[in-house]
Order: C-alpha cells, then sequence, then structure tokens
C-alpha cells in the first residue's frame, strides 16, 4: 500500500500529503469557568494560517493536555478544529491515545468518522507494555478502527516511562499496522531516531520531532519536520531556522535554536 492510499476518508483535508514541516501542538482554550471554549478556534487557525504560517495541528495532545480532558470534551474539540480546519489547514491530526482501550477505539472511530487527517497514539501509561509486542498489539487495535486513517506513533517516554526503543517498534510493524504513517518523537534520544531515520525504507515514514529546544539536533539526523507548543507562536521565527539549515546557515540556524532555548528557559522558569 502506498502513503497515498492510506488517506482515503471522504472529507479529509489534503488526502495523501505528507506531514511534514511544522506542527503546532495545540492549546485548548478554556472558559473562566473550566469549560472547553469551541468559540474561539475558528480565530486559531486563522491566527496559526496568517500569523504563523504554521498550516498543521495537533489536538488533544500534551499541550491541549487531552489526557485530563473528558471523552466527550475531546470530540468535541476534534470536531471543531478539523470543521474550521476544512479548506485552511493542511493536517488535523488528533490524538486519540487513552488507557481504556475501548475510549481509544472510540476516539479512532470518531476522527475517521469526522474526516480528520490522522491519528496519533501514545503508549498506555500506567500499566505500561513491557515489550515491543505488547505495544504493537495495543496501536494495532486502535488504529484498525480508523483503517482508512494515516496513525502516527507518539513516543513521549519522559511522560508516559514507555522507553520501547523506536527503532525497534517500527521492525516490520507495516505488517500489522498498514496504516501507519510515522512517529512523533518526543525524546532526547537522537541516536534511536537517528537509527530510525537511518533504516527508514521504502516505507518512507514521517519523523517529526517534539522537543522544540533541540529542533536543530533532530534536522541535522534527517526528520521531517516536528510537533511542539512553541510552533502556536513561533512558527514564524522556527521557519527562519528551518530555512537557515537547508540553505545551509548552519551558523544562523544556531543563532536562532539558542534564541529559541534562551526563550524556553524563561518560559520553563515560569512554571
Ligand atoms: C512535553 C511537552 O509538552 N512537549 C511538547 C511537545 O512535544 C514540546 O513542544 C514542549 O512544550 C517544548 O519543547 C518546550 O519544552
Ligand atoms: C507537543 C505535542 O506534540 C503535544 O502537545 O502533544
Amino acid at each position: 500500500m502506498s502513503p497515498s492510499d492510506t488517506s482515503t476518508s471522504p472529507n479529509s483535508m489534503t488526502p495523501g500529503k505528507k506531514l511534514e514541516g511544522l506542527v503546532a501542538a495545540a492549546i485548548t482554550p478554556m472558559t473562566p469557568d473550566g469549560q472547553i471554549n469551541l468559540s474561539v478556534i475558528r480565530q486559531y487557525v486563522d491566527y496559526l494560517v496568517r500569523e504563523q504560517n504554521v498550516k498543521n495541528i495537533f489536538v488533544n495532545g500534551t499541550t491541549g493536555e487531552g489526557l485530563s480532558l473528558s471523552i466527550q470534551e475531546r470530540k468535541q474539540l476534534a470536531e471543531e478544529w478539523v470543521r474550521q480546519g476544512k479548506d485552511k489547514l493542511d493536517h488535523v491530526i488528533i490524538h486519540v491515545g487513552a488507557l481504556s482501550l475501548p475510549e481509544s477505539q472510540d476516539l479512532a472511530r470518531h476522527a475517521a468518522a469526522i474526516g480528520a487527517s490522522g491519528i496519533a497514539v501514545i503508549a498506555p501509561f500506567f500499566f505500561k507494555p513491557t515489550n515491543k509486542d505488547e505495544l504493537v498489539a495495543f496501536l494495532q487495535k486502535v488504529a484498525s478502527e480508523a483503517p482508512g486513517v494515516p496513525f502516527y506513533y507518539y513516543h513521549i517516554p519522559p511522560l508516559t516511562g514507555v522507553k520501547i526503543r523506536v527503532e525497534e517498534l517500527l521492525d516490520g510493524i507495516r505488517e500489522q499496522i498498514p496504516t501507519f504513517q510515522g512517529v512523533k518523537f518526543s525524546d532526547t534520544d537522537l541516536l534511536d531516531l537517528a537509527q530510525c531515520i537511518n533504516k527508514n525504507g521504502s516505507e518512507q515514514f514521517a519523523f517529526l520531532y517534539g522537543v522544540d529546544e533541540q529542533l536543530l539536533g533532530a534536522l541535522a539526523v534527517g526528520v521531517n519536520g516536528a510537533v511542539g507548543s512553541t510552533y502556536n507562536y513561533l512558527g514564524r521565527k522556527t521557519k527562519l531556522m528551518l530555512q537557515a539549515f537547508a540553505k545551509p546557515d548552519l551558523a544562523l540556524a544556531q543563532k536562532y535554536q539558542f534564541l529559541i532555548g534562551e526563550f524556553l528557559n524563561f518560559v520553563i522558569k515560569l512554571g
């Protein structure tokens, strides 16, 4: 199956278009009394496109605190992002990971039904898979509920505690998960990432990096793009770094990476 065959859902944003470049990890807008605020998502889309030149969004992930939302809230957010992103965004990826397999499957079916352009799943993080086969079995049971939707594994061991190496996970994964399309890699182990990319043969998986502070290191080993919270507001700046890297003007790319790092140090100190 070619990558383009996996994106056949009727409302897909851009069927078959490979996920690359910057993907903003959506913040979940809330009202002062703690309800999700769907009414601002239209403006949020326009802001990303116009002000940040970012046309991909990752919904209900870490930044969006998807694991702290109810299933109903996650579905409503997914629907609104797909609705507002239509004809404006290239990709709306919905994170559908959950501790409960039936809930995750429900979210996957829902994402397929609304025409999301991809789904992503983290490893279960309380009762954890102890080996690759257990993890792949879980991912497969979710992915198979959305057979027309590109599937991404969301690797984030600092938060899940599941440290199974991605290189090992990818070995033979298309046979188990035909929709498998790539990895959102949110770990600092650039050796694992590099080995994944080195072995990325005819499948042409997408590798999106998730530690914004060291994206330049991941670019050096060949990632296709990045998913992160800072691309909500540093999208344009980060694109300048990507351009400098591509040119290549490594000194300029480093300058941008250092600036982003300084900024994030400041933000992280605020809590
Ligand atoms: C753990 C976490 O939230 N990771 C985000 C996405 O992967 C990143 O975008 C970070 O927010 C960013 O790298 C700042 O630390
Ligand atoms: C950063 C990211 O990808 C997330 O918030 O899930």
